[in-house]
Parts: structure tokens; C-alpha cells; sequence
């Protein structure tokens, strides 16, 4: 194995660190903001972010193929409503592997939110809790995963680990995140090597200087080892290890088809995560939304499925519900709230999803989250 960090990250800031850069001006405001629609804070966020973190943030990889079609696929998919079925006051409250959620939608894990805020992932974690929604903190952050936890406070949460080259590495950061409450692993397994994430190169942007690494090892034996740097020869048997090392339950995260996903099923995952990482890895892989029917088919209701990638309107939670998904999950909205607004700003995002969401299953004539099946979706037809 080798450190992806080393090979092909020529746009990864993580990796690099441009000592002549100015200090990278992070937003730091702390204060509600309006949210029309998450799509618009896109918008609002580019003028408060550091030209790179803002492109760094909502860039794809190569074509950004993927990134496009996460959002395209959905517009080929209609809701069939069904009025006059007496819905009163439909209920977006869920539960996955124990946790309760008021939406089913959860805070993807996104690395180094620094790039975004200047409290780092501490209000994204504590956003997310106030929301009443679960936060997936990732391996490679700003803060610590302890810091994290904290700020996350009661607020269900999970741990996804980039798996480290060393081994003794990765069973560090598992029992440190089991000892830290966190309930579940999630295990992301489409980055073995890094995109071509280019929108920074194209557009003449530096990565700033490094805003350090909250999960630096503790043991002194595993001194040079840095939680940015991945094993690529993952297997099943690195799964095991999350299993075994940690003692929680495992979501492998990065499925995109119905091989993988059953084969998740057969190795005792906890649950399968539908992702493309947001169109940020292999461009060309398909757009979530396309492939989830045949993974809801193979995983055949034995562990939960969560998906993101694309995921921006009420109407896209709805769709991938309704077409097997337990939850969803969101990324860049969340970091654009973070820069407008901390972690109100985050909850705000939260909010928007579930007036969304309940304004959709009132229209659409469900009143549970449960309810939500195939029968309300269509491909769209075009004449
Ligand atoms: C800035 C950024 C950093 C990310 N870092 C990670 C990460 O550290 N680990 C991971 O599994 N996924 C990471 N992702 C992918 C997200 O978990 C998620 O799959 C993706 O953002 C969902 O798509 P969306 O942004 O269109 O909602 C990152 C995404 C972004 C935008
Ligand atoms: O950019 C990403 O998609 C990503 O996964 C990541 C990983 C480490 C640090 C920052 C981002």
C-alpha cells in the first residue's frame, strides 16, 4: 500500500501546505440565517468563502460528469401524488441502528471543515444535534474526534474512517472513537485514490496552509503516520478488522452497485451507504438515484441503506425513500450553512429539508416516513 496523499493529490490541501500563503480567512459567523432553498445558499456562500475553499468544497473530479448528473438523475423521476387520502399532519421522525432521528436525513462526513468555518466541525456536530439529526464525523477533521463528540453533546453519531496504512493506526482511531460514544463505523471505501478534482488548478487557486489534523496518532510508535494517508489495497478483511477492533456496527461507504452491496450483507455490515462521494471520486460512476433500485433489490430489507450525493429539495428525500433508502444523507449545503451562519446556519439547512420534505408528504398524501415506497414515483416521460 501506499499514501494516496503522496501520488496524485496535486488539488489536495490536506496534503500540502504553501508556507507563503496569507492565513486562510475562514468565516466565523455565529447567527441564524434564511434559508430559501439550499441550492440558494450555494450561491450566498461563495461570496463569504476563501476562493479555494469554496471551490474546493463544491467541485466534482474531472468532468465533474458525476457531480452534474447526482442533481440531473432526479429531474427524470416524478412523484405521483395522491390527494384526497387525508393527511393531516404527516410525521418525517425515523430511527437507524438505534438512533433516533426527527428527519431521515443525516450529516455526511466531510473532511476539514476549516475550510468553511473557523470553529471547524464543532458547529456542524453541534447544528446537526440541534436539529435532531445524526452526525458522521470524519476521520480526517480540523478538531478531534473527542472535540467533535463534545460538540455533538447527547446527538447520535457515528465515526467514518479513512482506513489508515497501519494497521495499529486504525485500531487506535476505532477504540478511540468507540471510547468516544460514537455508535457506529462507517467505512468509506471509494477513495483509494484521489479524484482529479481540477477547479482549483484551472482557476489558478493555492491550497492555503494546513490547517491541521484533529486525529494525529497518540501511541509514539505509530509517529509519521497521519490520518490522510490511506491504505488502497482495501478488502473485506479491513471491514473485519473495523468490526473486530471496534465492536460497533460497520456501514461500508461508496456502493454503487448490487455486487458490492450484497456482498456487504453476506460479510455482517450494519448497513450500506449509496455514494459517490458526491461526484468527487471516480467521474462517470453513476448518479446515486439511478443505481439505488437494484441495491434496494440485492440488500433486500436486511440492513439499512443510506444514500447521498445530489441530495438538495424535500422532493429528493422523498424520491430516495421511496426507492429504498432507510435515510439520506447531505454534504455541501451543510458546509455552506457553516459559513454563513455556524451552527444555526447548519441547523437552518436541517429546517429547510423538513419543511421540504413534510410540505411533499402532505402533497403526495403520506403521513410516515415508512409509508414512502415506489408506488408514489415514476420515471418522468417527455414528449
Ligand atoms: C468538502 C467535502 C469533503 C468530503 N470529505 C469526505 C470525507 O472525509 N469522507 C467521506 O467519506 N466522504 C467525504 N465527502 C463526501 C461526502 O460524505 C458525501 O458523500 C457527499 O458530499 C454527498 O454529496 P453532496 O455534497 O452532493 O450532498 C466529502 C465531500 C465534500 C464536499
Ligand atoms: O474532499 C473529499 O472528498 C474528501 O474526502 C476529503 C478527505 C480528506 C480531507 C478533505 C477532504
Amino acid at each position: 500500500s501506499t499514501a494516496v496523499a503522496q501520488v496524485d493529490t496535486s488539488a489536495r490541501p490536506s496534503a500540502q501546505a504553501d508556507a507563503s500563503a496569507a492565513a486562510y480567512a475562514a468565516p466565523a459567523p455565529e447567527q441564524k440565517i434564511n434559508v430559501v432553498s439550499l441550492r440558494d445558499i450555494e450561491r450566498q456562500a461563495e461570496k463569504v468563502l476563501p476562493p479555494f475553499g469554496f471551490h474546493f468544497i463544491a467541485g466534482g473530479s474531472g468532468d465533474e460528469w458525476t457531480l452534474r448528473e447526482n442533481e440531473a438523475a432526479f429531474d427524470r423521476l416524478v412523484i405521483e401524488p395522491r390527494f384526497l387520502s387525508g393527511v393531516k399532519t404527516p410525521n418525517p421522525a425515523t430511527s437507524i441502528l438505534g438512533s433516533k432521528l426527527s428527519l431521515p436525513v443525516l450529516a455526511s462526513p466531510m473532511g476539514m471543515h476549516g475550510f468553511a468555518h473557523a470553529g471547524k466541525e464543532a458547529g456542524t456536530a453541534k447544528g446537526t444535534a440541534a436539529a435532531g439529526s445524526l452526525y458522521v464525523t470524519p476521520s480526517v477533521s480540523n478538531l478531534s474526534m473527542e472535540e467533535i463528540a463534545a460538540a455533538a453533546g447527547a446527538g447520535a453519531k457515528w465515526f467514518q474512517i479513512y482506513f489508515p496504512e497501519d494497521p495499529g493506526y486504525a485500531r487506535e482511531q476505532l477504540q478511540r472513537a468507540k471510547a468516544a460514544g460514537y455508535t457506529a463505523i462507517v467505512l468509506t471505501v471509494d477513495a483509494t485514490s484521489f479524484g482529479n478534482r481540477e477547479r482549483p488548478a484551472k482557476l489558478g487557486l493555492k491550497p492555503p496552509p494546513h490547517l491541521g489534523f484533529g486525529n494525529m496518532p497518540k501511541s509514539p510508535a505509530l509517529a509519521g503516520q497521519n490520518p490522510d494517508m490511506q491504505k488502497k489495497d482495501l478488502t473485506f478483511a479491513d471491514v473485519a478488522f473495523c468490526q473486530k477492533e471496534s465492536g460497533l456496527p460497520v456501514i461500508v461507504k461508496g456502493v454503487l452497485t448490487a455486487g458490492l452491496a450484497s456482498d456487504c450483507v453476506k460479510h455482517g455490515c450494519a448497513g450500506v451507504w449509496v455514494s459517490n462521494h458526491g461526484g468527487r471520486q471516480l467521474d462517470h460512476s453513476p448518479a446515486t438515484i439511478a443505481v439505488l433500485p437494484k441495491i434496494a433489490d440485492a440488500v433486500g430489507g436486511k440492513v439499512p441503506i443510506i444514500v447521498d450525493s445530489g441530495i438538495r429539495r424535500g422532493q429528493d428525500v422523498f424520491r430516495c425513500l421511496a426507492l429504498g433508502a432507510s435515510v439520506v444523507g447531505i454534504g455541501r449545503p451543510l458546509l455552506y450553512g457553516l459559513a454563513l451562519g455556524g451552527a444555526q446556519g447548519v441547523e437552518a439547512v436541517f429546517q429547510r429539508l423538513r419543511t421540504e420534505l413534510l410540505m411533499t408528504m402532505q402533497l403526495a398524501g403520506v403521513a410516515s416516513v415508512d409509508k414512502i415506497t415506489a408506488d408514489y414515483v415514476a420515471p418522468a416521460v417527455r414528449s
